[in-house]
């Protein structure tokens, strides 16, 4: 026999034993989740990780293979960890996040913003037939609000923009109200900078608008240095507060359309710094609703503060053949340097390997939640 099977034949005897050990210590592990879970413990307890890194290295004859062992152990108390989470996925009633609800019809819309506003925009285009009796609120909170207490069934609010990125109060209220996502619309948006009939630019001292208007026209602003920016409700609330006040002093960021309601006149034309500027806006429900020809899923998540999480989950994505379209993270309220991430990708919830990568996300990550699987917009060009 030569050296070379000899070797191999002791590899393979350590082998058996390494995986009736593991096998062990992998119910072992089981167990303890299933404690875990009863007892609402965190499955990650960095301290003891550490111990017994360390307790375990004081085994080794020597240190020449002290860096593979901790490697070897960290690996062991990875797959540990998959397994409590496993039992504690299953005690969540995975299938419950998939709960998935009929739309509802007729519905009763509200958007945000007075009258003119882009959310009124956004509610027209998406909605073909103009609702009926639509209400509008003036704080994104008080839309949520309106969702969650079903004074409303649909709200309609702004997410991204093109130019100033994810509108974030809007992601956190998805998770604050645990609401979800049942459409999307993008609109085209040209801010212009509007006053009372018959007033020019230059007795212009202050311009009211919604933060946003004035982040989309920073560069015209530039020029304005003297005008006072007073950050208002909607854009269309500030040219409603403008036109009430007849003052030829103040002005607001709003849409033409904005303008024609609000019976005033376009000082400035198309001020936003890019000019394609463009908003995506989102429906939002009080559930879950999917059908066949929804190609688009959202959900939001967190991960242990670890090195590495995120990386290991991204993965599934490429494995699973799922294009990624956007990646936004926000603080967890109240939890220092704890992130939510908020995921966009293309598929179907009934899909198969969207299904086995939610699956594994649930699996992974410390909080989840589907927040919708809707029907992509196209921008009109
Ligand atoms: O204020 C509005 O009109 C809104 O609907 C919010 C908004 C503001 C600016 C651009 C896109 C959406």
């Amino acid at each position: 026999m030569t050296d070379l099977e000899d070797y191999r034949k002791e590899l393979d005897a350590i082998d058996q034993e390494l995986v009736a050990l593991f096998e062990k210590r992998m119910h072992i592990s089981q167990a303890i989740g299933n404690y875990k879970v009863a007892h609402d413990l965190p499955i990650f307890d960095e301290g003891r990780e550490q111990r017994v890194a360390e307790q375990n290295l004081t085994h080794l004859k020597s240190d020449e293979f002290a860096v593979q062992t901790h490697h070897f152990l960290d690996t062991i108390m990875d797959l540990s960890k998959e397994v409590q989470k496993d039992v504690r996925a299953a005690s969540n009633d995975y299938e419950q996040i998939f709960a998935i609800h009929e739309p509802k019809q007729p519905a009763q819309i509200g958007y945000f913003g007075e009258t003119g506003s882009f959310c009124e925009e956004a509610m027209l285009a998406y909605f073909k037939e103009a609702p009926r009796d639509p209400k509008n609120y003036h704080t994104f909170e008080s839309l949520f609000l309106a969702i969650q207490n079903g004074e409303i069934d649909y709200g309609v609010l702004p997410v991204e923009n093109s130019s100033t990125g994810a509108i974030s109060q809007v992601l956190d209220l998805l998770y604050k109200y645990g609401l979800s996502i049942v459409g999307e619309q993008y609109i085209k948006i040209e801010q212009h900078l509007i006053g009372l009939e018959g007033t020019s630019l230059d007795q212009i001292e202050e311009v009211y608008s919604h933060p946003q208007g004035f982040q989309q026209s920073t560069d015209y602003f530039k020029y304005h240095e003297q005008w006072r920016q007073i950050p208002f409700h909607s854009t269309s609330d500030s040219a409603k507060m403008v036109k009430d006040s007849g003052d030829a002093h103040k002005g607001a960021i709003a849409s033409r359309r904005a303008a024609q309601i609000h019976g005033l006149s376009i000082l400035a034309e198309s001020i936003q710094n890019q000019s394609e500027n463009t908003t995506r806006f989102i429906i939002v429900g009080k559930d879950l609703e999917s059908n066949p020809r929804c190609n688009k899923v959202s959900v939001v998540f967190s991960l242990d503060n670890q090195a590495g999480t995120l990386f290991k989950l991204l993965r599934h994505f490429a494995r699973y053949h799922i294009n990624l379209i956007k990646i936004e993270s926000r603080p967890v309220e109240g939890e220092k340097w704890e992130y939510l991430l908020y995921l966009d990708f293309e598929g179907n919830i009934a899909d198969e390997n969207v299904h086995e990568a939610l699956r594994f996300i649930h699996r992974s990550s410390v909080y989840f939640r589907l927040l919708g699987c809707y029907i992509a917009a196209t921008e009109n060009k």
